[in-house]
């Protein structure tokens, strides 16, 4: 900012109006306040197409993209300062104008198993029912356990407790972080390793968004910036830009950084466990776009890319 510009005093924050989406609004407006005394933050709730759309079958088309694209039009036309995203739902390029400023430090990136009944996945009973709509999750889980029977479970977190508690499922299967962020750490019976469930790209983390011509705004975000989570995340969305991954495939990775090293894992599977292809490489920090593109390439040459290409062509197209 330059001396002669007024700082800022008021911040619009565009948030989704779900539970999860408005504790990370609400805890990002409590970073800012906290950071800048002078500063007032007032969210903008929106509802998205992908919210409208959450418990039909229809959450499917236009996969993650429209959970951000309402949030993305009130940015551009200036109805709000500032997005607040979970990493994971971010597509991997911006619309014109807009970037990613700020990647807030990470909460645990891992996939929680949850079940009124059952301590954890070696505990259940052959041929029980787990919920997730993940196909990640669904390899990952099948490739443990061949026995169980995956079906889909769609919906917020409150919505997914709510139908494991109906006694639909035995156990489901949902994000560490976000059971954790509404204060639903007492229903996690187990967290599952990340080599048994490697995450989503960015599970875990809040990415905030904003006009690329803001410079003032980038200033403001500054102390909320998390530089080690950002070089994991930047790895792991290298890794899903170069897959050309979307919400609906079974694609998996995480970058953890020993040092200055990081160390990327990915993972793409047949959703039924038949085919499971794993790679990981390190790289200095300073390399992690290069360490995704690399780690990609490792699974492209092992036949990732025929794997996604079968599951993209039974979608139903993009209107
Ligand atoms: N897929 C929806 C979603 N997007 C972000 C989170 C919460 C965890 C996070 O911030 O990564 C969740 C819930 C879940 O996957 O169980």
């Amino acid at each position: 900012m330059s001396l002669s510009e007024e700082p800022i005093t008021e911040l619009r924050i565009a948030t989704r109006k779900s539970a999860l989406a408005l504790w990370q609004a609400e805890f990002v407006k409590a970073k800012l306040e906290a950071a800048h005394p002078q500063l007032t933050v007032t969210l903008v709730p929106m509802v998205s197409r992908g919210d409208q759309l959450l418990d039909s079958p229809l959450a499917k088309i236009g996969g993650k993209g429209l959970f951000v694209k309402e949030l993305q039009s009130a940015l551009i036309s200036k109805e709000a300062d500032i997005a607040v995203h979970s990493m994971k739902d971010v597509p991997m390029a911006f619309p014109e104008g807009l970037g990613l400023y700020c990647v807030c430090e990470r909460e645990d990136p891992s996939d929680a198993f949850v079940s009124n009944t059952y301590a954890n996945l070696n505990e259940l009973p052959e041929g029980s029912i787990v919920g997730t709509s993940s196909l990640r999750r669904q390899a990952q889980i099948l490739a443990q356990r061949p026995d169980l029977v995956v079906n889909f479970l769609r919906g917020n977190v409150n919505t997914r407790l709510a139908k494991l508690d109906d006694g639909q499922y035995d156990a489901i299967i949902l994000a560490t972080a976000g059971l954790l962020r509404l204060g639903f750490e007492e229903r996690i019976r187990s967290r599952l390793d990340v080599s048994i469930s490697l995450p989503s790209g960015g599970q875990g983390a809040v990415g905030i968004e904003c006009r690329s011509d803001d410079t003032a705004i980038h200033e403001l975000l500054k102390p909320l910036h998390h530089p080690n989570t950002a070089a994991r995340v930047i790895a792991e969305r290298a890794l899903n830009r170069h897959l050309n991954g979307g919400c609906q495939v079974p694609i998996a990775c995480y970058a953890e950084l020993e040092g200055d090293e990081l160390w990327l894992r990915g993972f793409v599977g047949q959703p039924d466990a038949s085919t499971l292809l794993f790679a990981d490489k390190r790289a200095h920090r300073d390399e992690a776009e290069a360490l995704g593109i690399a780690v990609a390439e490792d699974l492209l040459a092992q036949g990732a890319g025929e794997i996604l290409a079968a599951l993209y062509e039974e979608e139903t197209p993009v209107q």
